[in-house]
Formats: C-alpha cells, structure tokens, sequence
C-alpha cells in the first residue's frame, strides 16, 4: 500500500488477548497523571488485548473504591455519560495489591493474584506487562522480584521501565548489568516519552519521505540547529527530586538528545526497531563529550510574585544545580561537520515550547542585500506545527524580497486527527511488542558518554562547581543568551517578519 510504513504495519509479536497489565508504583504520581489516563483512552478506543486486566502494587494499604478514585483522579471529562459507562467498565477490569518492593512474600501474593485472573482465561497462554512507576532506587530491586517471583511460564512477559537511567555512565552501566542480568533485551522496553510524540515520531517520514528536503538535509545547505525545550513553570514541591539531577539529566541527556539522533541519524536500512537504533547510535558515537565552553547554565530567581529556585523549600540551600542549561554539540560525521547544534532546556522561562529550528546557510550574496535566511521549524508541542520561512517577493509593483513562511499547522490541516498523549502510543507499541521507539542500552551508553564529564563538573566532582547565571521566573533565560546563541553563528530573522498576517501597506 502506498505510503505504508512496514513496521508500523505490526510485524512483531502483538498481545491480543489473555494479557494482565500490571503497574507498579500504583499510588504514585506518575501512575495517577500518565500511567492510568493513557491506559483509560486505550480501553475506550478498544486498543487493549481483549479482556484485558488492569493491577495495581504498590506500598499503600487501600480498599478497591479508593484504588479506583485515584485510578481516575486524572482522567477528564468523568460527568460525560460515554466516559462514564466506559470509566465503570474500566474499574471492573481493575484490582490492587498491596506489597513491600523488596520482599519475595508480597511478591508472590501478586503472582497468586495473577494466577487467580488468568484462570478465569481458560486457555493456556497467559501474558504479563509489568509497567514501573517507580523511583529509581527501587527499579532494581523490583525488576528481580518479579523476575524470580511473577514472571509468567505460560506467555510473553514484558517489563516497561522510566527514565532515570542512572546519574552518570557508571551508575547506567551498573544498572543496566543488574538489570539485564534478568530480564532480556527483548523483554525490555525502556522509555523515553518524548519518543512517544507525535512530532517526534514524524521525523522519520518527513526527512525519509521526502525528496525535496534530502539535497539540503547536511552542512552544506544548514548554518546552526537548535533544540529547544521551555516550561513556564519552576520545580514547585519537586526540589527535592530535581536537585539530585538538574535539567541536563532532565531533559537533555534524554529528551532533546533522542531528538538530535533522529534528527541527524542517516537512513536506516528499514523501519525496523534495529535498523533505527543502530543508525541512532552510529550518529551519537560520532558526538564528543560536551565541552565546558560550550555550555551555558542558569538558575531562575524569584520575579514578578513568583519564588526563585532557592526559595522551594525542598531545595538544598545555596544549590548551584542548573534549571536552564544550552549546550552545543557537535557532530564529527561528513555530514554534519562543523554544524553546531544548540540543546537548550529552561524551568520557570517566558513560554511552553518544545521546538526544533534549523536554519539555513546565508544566499550567495550579490543580488540581495539583509536577506532573511530560511528556517524549518518542527514545533513539537504545543500546537504541532511544520513551517519554513522563506523569503518572497512583496506582493504588489515593488521588487524587493520579504521573509514570510509556508505553514502547515495541524489543527487547521488536519481538523479531525486525534493525536495521541506520548504515554498512550507508547504503551500501545509495548503491548503490540514493537520496540522502535523506545532506548536501546547501547543508545544509553553511549548518550552518557557525550554527557558525563560536563556533568561531574557540574557536580562538583573536580572542584568547585561552575555558578549558574540568575535569570528572573518567567524571563527568556539568563542575559547572556542572546549572545550565546549568536556565538554560534544564529541570526534572527528581519524584524518586519509578522505572522499570522502580514500588511504589505505597512512595510
Ligand atoms: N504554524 C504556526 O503556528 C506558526 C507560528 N508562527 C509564529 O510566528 C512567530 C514568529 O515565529 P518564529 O520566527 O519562528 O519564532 P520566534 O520569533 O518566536 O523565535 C525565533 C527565534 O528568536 C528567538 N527570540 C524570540 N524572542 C526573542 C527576543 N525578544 N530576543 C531575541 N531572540 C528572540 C527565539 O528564541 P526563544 O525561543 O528563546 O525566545 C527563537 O530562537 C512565533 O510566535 C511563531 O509561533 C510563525 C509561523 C507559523
Ligand atoms: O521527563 C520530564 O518531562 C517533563 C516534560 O514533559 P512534557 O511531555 O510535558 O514536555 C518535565 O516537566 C519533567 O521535569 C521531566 O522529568
């Protein structure tokens, strides 16, 4: 068929039916805001395994109702009378185990839980998908547990686990043998939401299926690349967990760097999970270490009624843990060579962005004067959008050029898609045993090894750690940025740009 992308045609090992879901870490915050809405629309748009059933673990004693009431805190639009028929369908489905994350008793109280649900099958397969929720100081222990105490003999078993993956190279590497030392690669399913996206998942088709972007996808056609991830909001009541890792181990090391690799991998030979990975991995091991110089950090001080890092209690007085971070990396490939790409993360800045800019190299100079240069931008939340400025004629009797762009936004395009929450796509890729667009060890740690030595500076491991810049709540970042990003050959567009309109008359 045409347009037909193979792996997403389900060519792997897919749950249908006789399949428990078990989450574990039930009463956290992760489970309540992600884990149960996601697996709630799946349910109601009918992409769960047939029968499917839902068990919650987890430390807290509760009865059934109050597993229920936070099952659903999250879940919107419950007056809704098809949400509700749905949402009580949902509950029946549902049931809770309370247990120790350590203990092998509590575990095997889940498993005879299990087997009590999987005899009501009647027949002889019996799958497990075992989701953690969990902090990461009892990743480990559990993965054993279940390991040795509830893993399935009659079926698929399959463990999803969440980021963080360690601190730094060594603390990876350490985990992923204790884990690995368990349960197989294939049975593994390490997530990274952002690879969830939607826009993020696009990357493949439109740099794959696209001929006209090919010729110009390289450092001959683009000047500088910047990724750039913004949140309006600071770590309120989260200080706590966030001081012990910083925005680079939040959102760089990660997010933004599985970005870049898509972003910048060469074609893979198919759009098999290996195939992608190994490509992926190919384009970060050609990426050095991120140098000192540069890297640009900040901290976010109170401002306008809102409190500075320094002011949550939950933080570690004096903390010079980084909340905004831009870093640019290169990439030693002959594709890529001399092209900086600027990775930028900030807590408590001016606006909600998550976005990938690439601008284009100057045009030959002789004919224009002050031309804008063109940029692709890949607007990956909120409102997903693709749009190039380019530069045209002003309509009308003149003769000279104007930056405006060609935009495809997509709730104007695309006026009835539904597009998925990443948790819900990617649970829906665990369960239908397609491992694409989830982390590969090897991914792992090879991205710790461009991150780590910044990161031991930044921990204070080679002396006194480097004192980030203040930048006021609800600002761009720190001062210096501006100057930063210029530094790295960045020019803003001409300032008569306008958009969503432009008025010939006024320029
Ligand atoms: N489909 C759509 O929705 C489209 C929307 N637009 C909108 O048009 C506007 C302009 O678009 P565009 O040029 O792409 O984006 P912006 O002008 O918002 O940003 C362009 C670059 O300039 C930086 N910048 C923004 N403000 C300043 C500032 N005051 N001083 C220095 N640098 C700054 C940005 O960094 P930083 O992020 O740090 O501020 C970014 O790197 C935006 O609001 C955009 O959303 C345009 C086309 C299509
Ligand atoms: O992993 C994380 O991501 C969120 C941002 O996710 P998004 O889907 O809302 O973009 C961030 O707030 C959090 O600090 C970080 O741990």
């Amino acid at each position: 068929m045409s347009g037909t992308i193979p792996s997403m045609e389900g060519s792997h090992v897919a749950l249908k039916d006789n399949t428990v879901i078990i989450v574990l870490g039930a009463s956290g915050d992760l489970a309540q805001k992600k884990t149960f809405p996601a697996l709630f629309t799946l349910f109601r748009q009918g992409y769960l395994p047939k029968g499917v059933h839902i068990v919650g673990y987890a430390r807290t004693k509760m009865d059934l109702p109050e597993f229920h009431r936070r099952q659903t805190v999250y879940i919107k639009n419950k007056d809704d009378p098809e949400i509700k028929k749905k949402l009580d369908e949902f509950s029946a489905l549902s049931t809770y185990v309370a247990g120790a994350y350590d203990q092998d008793a509590a575990f095997q109280q889940l498993t005879k839980h299990l087997e009590e649900i999987e005899g009501t099958y009647g027949a002889a397969e019996a799958n497990r998908v075992f989701y953690m929720a969990l902090p990461p100081s009892v990743f480990t222990t559990v993965a054993q547990h279940l390991r040795s105490n509830c893993y399935s003999t009659k079926g698929h078993n399959r463990i999803i686990i969440e980021k963080p993956f360690g601190k730094d190279l060594d603390s990876c590497r350490e985990m992923m043998s204790a884990l690995k030392a368990v349960w197989t690669e294939d049975e593994t399913y390490r997530i990274d939401h952002y690879l969830g996206k939607e826009m993020v998942k696009n990357l493949l088709v439109l740099r794959f299926g696209n001929t006209a972007l090919t010729p110009s996808w390289d450092k001959n056609s683009i000047a500088n690349v910047q990724i750039t991830f913004k949140e309006p909001f600071g770590t309120e009541g989260r200080g706590g967990y966030f001081d012990e890792f910083g925005i680079i181990r939040d959102i760089l090391q990660n997010h933004l760097l599985q970005v870049l690799s898509i972003l910048t991998m060469e074609r893979p030979v198919s759009f098999s999970a290996e195939d992608i990975r190994d490509e992926k991995v190919k384009v970060l091991r050609a990426i050095p270490p991120v140098a000192r110089e540069d890297t640009l950090l900040g901290q976010y001080v109170g401002a306008n009624g809102k409190p500075g890092y320094l002011e949550d209690d939950t933080v570690p007085k004096g903390s010079t843990c980084p909340t905004f971070a831009a870093t640019t990396l290169w990439i030693h490939n002959p594709r890529w060579e001399g092209v900086p790409f600027i990775l930028r993360a900030g807590k408590a800045v001016n606006e909600a962005k998550v976005e990938i800019r690439i601008q284009y190299k100057e045009v030959t100079q002789g004919i224009f004067k002050d031309i804008s240069r063109n940029e692709l931008v890949i607007r990956i939340q909120p409102n997903e959008a693709v749009y190039i400025k380019l530069n045209l004629k002003t309509p009308g009797m003149a003769t000279r050029a104007m930056p405006t762009e060609m935009d495809l936004t997509y709730k104007r395009r695309f006026t009835d898609a539904v597009i998925p929450e990443a948790y819900e796509a990617l649970i829906l890729d665990a369960i239908h045993g397609d491992h694409s667009n989830f982390v590969r060890d090897d991914e792992l740690d090879v991205a710790w090894k461009i991150w780590t030595p910044l990161l031991h500076w930044i921990d204070g491991r080679e002396g006194s750690p480097p004192k980030p810049e203040p930048y006021p709540y609800g600002s761009r970042g720190p001062k210096q940025l501006d100057a930063y990003i210029a530094k790295y050959g960045y020019k803003r567009t001409d300032r008569t740009y306008s958009w969503p309109v432009t008025n010939v008359s006024s320029l």
